[in-house]
């Protein structure tokens, strides 16, 4: 089709095509806010030794998903000009003129106030504060100003797409507990596997945007041993809910396989890649992340029920 490419060379005249309920799905980054809000719904369970009451369950994760969904539609409004130039990105509703930039402001606006004003009113202050941070980490500090200023864009900005299972757990215990910081560590050691194996894939579409990640400013071959050695850290960190005592055997049996599959695919990504090497650990690092919780969350239903099983007899 020729449109994206006319498009590149006139980025500044969208087409104004008409505007669907799919565009405005898209804004919010429905997959990824999907995975943060399993993190956040286990973040919930993990701190109460009984199932979550209904009703707290569902303000909270619909106040954080409307509150990510807000910050993803902000990054969607900056980032603009710089998505109109990757391939990856063209598509997106603001490239293609199907939304103008005054609604996008308006729908994060809206979404975000609504999500705030449902965390503030049926959860807790310290959640709906901590959610704010989150957004305001990724929407200002992330995408206004880390990802155009440093190749540690990623690993700081980490920190904001880590926050959502601390944010399940002050809503269900309105305090921060060490081993929600633990949850915490565990996404933001993941992210910069997770990101710079689609980076690698992906260099020359960053490179022709001027975005300075970490394959355009230190090349690809840094940024595989890079990608290898957080992977290591990430596996000594999934090891500390165990050692901590907060999760038991079956998460320690389950997150040892998924750390050797990474491990596996960050090994041969730096040493014996093929083409798909790297988008196809992206595509593991999803895998990963989202088996590593619901291992956690098995195992903390199991653990609970042997401890009760135990007092009993
Ligand atoms: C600064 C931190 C992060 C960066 C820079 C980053 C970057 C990216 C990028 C560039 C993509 C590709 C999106 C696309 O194809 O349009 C992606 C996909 C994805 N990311 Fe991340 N990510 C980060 C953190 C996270 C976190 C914290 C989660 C969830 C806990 C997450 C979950 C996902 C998922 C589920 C996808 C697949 C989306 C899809 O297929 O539509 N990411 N990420
Ligand atoms: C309130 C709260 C919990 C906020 C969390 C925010 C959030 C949605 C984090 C996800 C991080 C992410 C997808 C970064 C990619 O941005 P990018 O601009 O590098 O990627 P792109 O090029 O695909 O847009």
């Amino acid at each position: 089709m020729a449109q994206p490419l006319a498009l590149e060379k006139t980025q500044t005249k969208p087409l104004h095509k008409r505007a669907s309920w799919r565009d405005y799905l898209t804004l919010t980054k429905p997959r990824v806010v999907a995975l943060l809000l399993l993190t956040a719904l286990v973040g919930m369970c993990l701190a109460s030794d009984t199932w979550v009451n209904g009703w707290l369950m569902l303000a909270a994760l619909t106040g954080i998903g409307l509150m990510a969904g807000s910050a993803a539609a902000v990054n969607h409004l900056v980032d603009r000009h710089i998505d109109a130039k990757m391939a990856r990105t063209l598509r997106r509703p603001l490239p293609q003129g199907s939304l103008s930039p005054a609604r996008v402001m308006a729908f994060a606006a809206l979404i975000g106030s609504a999500g705030f004003a449902m965390l503030m009113a049926w959860v807790n202050a310290l959640t709906a504060w901590l959610t704010l941070a989150s957004l305001v980490g990724y929407a200002v500090v992330y995408t206004m100003y880390l990802k155009r200023a440093t190749p540690q864009n990623i690993v700081i900005g980490g920190l904001a797409g880590a926050a959502p299972p601390l944010l399940g757990w002050t809503a269900v215990t309105d305090n921060i507990h060490a081993h929600a910081i633990l949850l915490v560590m565990i996404i933001f050691t993941w992210t910069p596997p997770h990101f710079w194996a689609l980076a690698v894939h992906r260099a020359k579409d960053y490179a022709k945007a001027d975005v300075p990640m970490l394959p355009v400013t230190h090349g690809i071959a840094f940024t595989k041993t890079c990608i290898l050695l957080y992977t290591l850290l990430l596996a000594i960190v999934c090891l500390l809910p165990y050692l901590v005592g907060m999760s038991g055997v079956v998460y320690l049996l389950g997150v040892t396989l998924l750390n050797c599959v990474f491990l596996g695919y960050a090994w041969k990504l730096k040493f014996a890649p093929q083409r798909k090497t790297a988008f196809n650990m992206f595509a593991f690092s999803i895998w990963h992340l989202m088996l590593l919780f619901v291992l956690l969350l098995i195992d903390h239903y199991l653990f609970s029920d042997w401890s009760a099983l135990g007092s009993v007899l």
